[in-house]
């Protein structure tokens, strides 16, 4: 953050101001870093083309009074049917990093999912905000032993839920940061991981520069996993045969994602996975949607085509590069307040209200 804009925060009056504002306020390899994909980027257009191909269908003059935005996933409460997502290395964005994402989920009544990957540790998020850092995030990559380790700490430091990243073995092909030599510092992914002679940082996340990382199967991370009361969700599903995977291997929730277009380039959107992966797991699994969601009337396109909540990744960093925790409370302000516009003028008087009846595909425009 450009501490200069520290006091005009609260005057961002779009979401397109404070992605312009972070971007004034990152060196260009960071917002590289930041808004880039994998490959040609194929997938990160698609993301955002995906919700362009659904129109709201609203019924009008039914009486309804202000409409309720709030639910629960895994177990929690939110104010709203959002959660900030896990991104790494997140004091290259601001110094407070995810201390200050925990905290403006907190001033929001939404949740944050805390990275591995981290700029801070798991135990320091939760601590900086009990109320919103409830959800953290692990790698099933590198030994049973470190993840193991982790996930008792997590357990330790009373984190409520789980999130496992299935679809991140070996980072994708990203041509910008190859283009720009550009390798974000690992010490900005070390909260976890402080540097002792013994630390493991080098095993985790050095797989992530390997090409031919090992794979983990669900069957493995059924059994690390089959010690903890925890409920975990499964993040990255994009079809449904890994829904059911996922699911018989013992989570609780999906987290239908292509990591925002950063990983394989060529696959599809999450939008468009959404509604058979849904259709093959039944309304008993909840599902959370991210990649690609910048508005109010996405999250009502996804919670229509069968997600329970939505995920923000590069919204939430946007927030955090422009203004701190001011910055990402602003992100989650303005989309509510277009999430109420648009549950209104769609005549839904809660989110429980949204199916399909609320959509309808067409023609991209
Ligand atoms: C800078 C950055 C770092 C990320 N780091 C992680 C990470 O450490 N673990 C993870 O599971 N996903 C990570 N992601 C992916 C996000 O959790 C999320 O899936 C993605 O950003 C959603 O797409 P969106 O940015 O279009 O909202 C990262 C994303 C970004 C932009
Ligand atoms: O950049 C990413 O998408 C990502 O998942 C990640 C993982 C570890 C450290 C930093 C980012």
């Amino acid at each position: 953050m450009n501490p200069a804009l520290n006091d005009v925060t609260l005057d961002f009056a779009t979401l397109d101001e404070i992605r312009e504002a972070a971007v004034a306020s990152l060196a260009p390899e960071v917002t590289d870093f930041l808004e880039g994909g994998a490959g040609d980027e194929t997938t990160l257009r698609r993301n955002r083309a995906a919700f362009a191909k659904w129109a709201l269908r609203p019924r009008v003059m039914n009486g309804l009074v202000a409409p309720s935005t709030t639910t629960t996933f895994m177990g929690l409460e939110l104010g709203l049917p959002v959660l900030t997502a896990p991104f790494g290395v997140d004091n290259l964005f601001d110094a407070e990093g995810h201390l200050a994402v925990a905290r403006a989920n907190e001033r929001a009544g939404t949740l944050s999912i805390v990275p591995e990957a981290g700029s801070f540790s798991f135990e320091a998020v939760r601590a900086a905000s009990p109320a919103a850092a409830k959800i953290a995030q692990f790698h099933p990559l590198a030994s049973d032993d470190n993840f193991l380790r982790i996930l008792s700490r997590v357990e330790a430091a009373d984190y409520e839920a789980i999130c496992i990243t299935c679809d991140c073995p070996t980072a994708g092909w990203r041509q910008r940061n190859l283009r720009n030599r550009y390798v974000p510092p690992l010490s900005a992914a070390s909260g976890n991981y402080p540097p002792t002679p013994d630390s493991e940082i080098n095993d985790v996340f050095g797989q992530l520069f390997e090409l031919d990382a090992p794979v983990w199967s669900w069957e493995k991370l059924g059994r690390l996993l089959s010690g903890t009361s925890l409920p975990w969700m499964a993040k990255g599903i994009l079809t449904p045969e890994d829904g059911v995977a996922a699911v018989k291997a013992g989570a609780s929730a999906l987290l239908v994602s292509n990591h925002g277009g950063r990983q394989l380039d060529g696959v599809i959107s999450s939008l468009e996975a959404l509604p058979a992966i849904r259709a093959a797991v039944g309304p008993s699994v909840e599902i959370a949607l991210d990649s690609g969601v910048r508005t109010g009337s996405d999250i009502v396109k996804a919670l229509a085509l069968g997600a329970d909540v939505v995920v923000l990744g590069r919204l939430a960093a946007y927030g955090l590069a422009a203004g701190g925790e001011a910055g990402v409370a602003r992100v989650l302000e303005l989309l509510k307040q277009e999430l109420h516009s648009v549950l209104t003028l769609l005549g839904r008087g809660s989110i429980a209200d949204l199916d399909e009846s609320a959509v309808m595909p067409i023609e991209a425009p």
